[in-house]
């Protein structure tokens, strides 16, 4: 486990901490050792943003000269935001501070009477302030405990205002550390360097318009001393590209055949909806699935072959809507056959049928768009109680309220650890931050992702993704969530990339499979 997969709460962050002062680090030097981390990392940023951001006319050039407003709170947040103003200092930045609190904590009160003493001009007063290059908000972290009003929210709404870059320390000053909500009011970030661990406030979408890029500050945190806060098996997880190369079974044994990669059957498409064939099937492609074989209804059978000659097309019988009305697989061959099926996309709600036999079936199953429509129609959970082997759902939020109308989707891990414990299905709940949990409530969150990506025909390409994945690794002793989870973040990635090079218009869901081998090469290159 990297750290970037922890995700603690307020609380939890408090009792890890307190655990490495119990065994001996002094507060002050933890503080010391942080706020160096951050001056260094914010050096590094700063050097980058200047190139895209004009500066005030008191710049002289280099990285010192440019002015840097510090918003210090009365806590260990404002603490670490003096020890980077210090250092800016010493550094030659013009550095001012804004402390409006009366009452400070010791190690901050002292922190600010040096400051002082260096002759950092500080003030109380918003009236008074001189203009800034940017801003680095030491204001609140994980210890604010309430809402933000009076003054302080005033001057919160102020500093958003200036529309000057802000760089958060550990949480945009304003934001629920576990829920990411609003309280009162939150300082809109460029940038937030997130202290030690993720938050689980920072991986919430509410929260997403404050953060502006994430950042961890890795501060050396024994990994014992996570592990004896949060348990040895950890709830809450950030999905990362280790954990998707450990899933991911790469490189291939130089002894495998298309037999021992996996053959996964799609059922998708109709008359009406064949683009979702292909789109599932080129997602199934990239996936690197030994065999491919694509069930659609018949009329629509030569348009797959023409643009995946590799797969085996099965053309079945279809209704008068152009829907598939049954399977007709190859002779001695039977849904068993296949090590696991991906179905939904294109369908249109006309295939019941065809979803009452996969769900029947004993094979490893996906269900999307319409598959899961049709879940909804059934009725969800009395379903799904009979299925025995693996079931993933990958609802977008419309899906999911179909098949979940009591659940509340606004808090996202609730609402798929709910999911997944009365479904005893794999969940994933699309949006910028995809959330998947296992029926035990132990959750991924996918916490990179663009817009770019909300698109019709996306969620087809993940579906074939996810498929690919699941067929060539279920017998290989993973966990059904880690696949998911390795499929949600090589489907974003791909999008991540596509934008830099085509910008967030230029990712249609037939653009986001070119791209989906491409960001892989990049990402194993980039961990060897
Ligand atoms: N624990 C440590 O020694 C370290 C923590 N790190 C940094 O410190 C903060 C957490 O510090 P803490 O003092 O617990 O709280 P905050 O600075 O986040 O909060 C400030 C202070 O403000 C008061 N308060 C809470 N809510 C409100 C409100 N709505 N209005 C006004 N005042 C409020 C409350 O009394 C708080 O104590 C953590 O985020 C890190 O930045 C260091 O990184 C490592 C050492
Ligand atoms: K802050």
């Amino acid at each position: 486990m990297t750290k970037e997969q922890f995700v603690v709460t307020a609380a939890q962050m408090r009792d890890i901490e307190g655990r490495i002062f119990a065994a001996g680090m002094p507060v002050a030097a933890l503080m010391e050792k942080v706020g160096r981390l951050i001056s260094d990392s914010f050096a590094r940023h700063w050097q980058r943003l200047q190139s895209i951001i004009p500066l005030s006319p008191l710049f002289q050039g280099g990285l010192g000269g440019s002015n840097v407003g510090i918003l210090a709170g009365p806590g260990h947040n404002g603490g670490d935001a003096l020890v980077v103003a210090r250092e800016l200092h010493f550094q030659g930045y013009q550095v001012w501070i804004y402390q409006p609190f009366a009452k400070l904590k010791e190690l901050t009160s002292q922190h600010l009477q040096y400051a002082q003493n260096l002759g950092i001009p500080c003030f109380t007063e918003l009236a008074e302030l001189p203009s800034c290059d940017f801003l680095i908000d030491g204001l609140f972290g994980f210890g604010l405990e309430r809402e933000i009003t009076g003054n302080i929210a005033e001057a919160i709404n102020h500093f958003n205002d200036w529309n000057k870059p802000i760089f958060s320390i550990d949480l945009p000053s304003g934001l629920h550390t576990d829920t990411g909500e609003v309280l009162g009011t939150a300082i809109r970030a460029t940038h937030t360097f997130c202290l030690g661990l993720w938050k689980q406030g920072l991986l919430q979408e509410q929260a997403l318009e404050y953060i502006g890029q994430a950042e961890l500050i890795d501060f050396d945190i024994p990994l014992a001393d996570i592990h004896a806060i949060l348990g040895e098996v950890t709830k809450i997880k950030r999905i990362t590209k280790t954990t998707v190369f450990d899933t991911l079974s790469l490189p291939l044994s130089p002894t495998t055949h298309k037999y021992k990669s996996g053959h996964l059957l799609l059922i998708s498409g109709s008359k009406r909806y064949a683009g979702g064939a292909i789109l599932t099937g080129l997602g199934a492609r990239a996936s690197g699935v030994g065999m491919l074989s694509i069930a659609v209804p018949e009329s629509i059978k030569p348009l797959l072959i023409s643009h995946l000659p590799e797969a085996l097309i099965i053309g079945c019988p279809e209704t008068e809507t152009g829907a598939i009305s049954h399977l007709q697989l190859p002779p001695n061959t039977d849904l068993s056959s296949f090590n696991a099926i991906a179905c939904g996309p294109g369908l249109t709600t006309d295939a019941t049928p065809i979803i009452e036999q996969v769900i029947n079936s004993d094979v490893p199953l996906i269900l999307d768009a319409d598959g899961l429509n049709i879940l909804a129609q059934l009725g969800t959970i009395s379903t799904l109680q009979k299925r025995q082997n693996t079931t993933i759902l990958t609802p977008h939020t419309g899906e999911f309220h179909r098949l979940f109308p009591d659940i509340n989707y606004q808090d996202r891990v609730k609402a798929v650890q709910t999911a997944a414990s009365q479904t005893g299905a794999v969940v994933l709940l699309k949006g910028a931050r995809t959330a998947i949990s296992n029926p035990e409530g132990v959750v991924w969150i996918n916490a990179e992702s663009t817009p770019a990506l909300a698109r019709g025909g996306s969620g087809d390409v993940l579906t074939g993704l996810m498929g690919g994945i699941l067929a060539r690794v279920v017998n290989k002793q993973v966990n059904i969530e880690d696949v998911v989870a390795a499929a949600a973040w090589w489907h974003s990635q791909g999008g991540i990339l596509a934008v830099k090079e085509r910008t967030e218009l230029g990712v249609d869901a037939f653009t986001l499979t070119q791209y989906l081998i491409r960001v892989l090469k990049l990402s194993i290159e980039d961990i060897l």
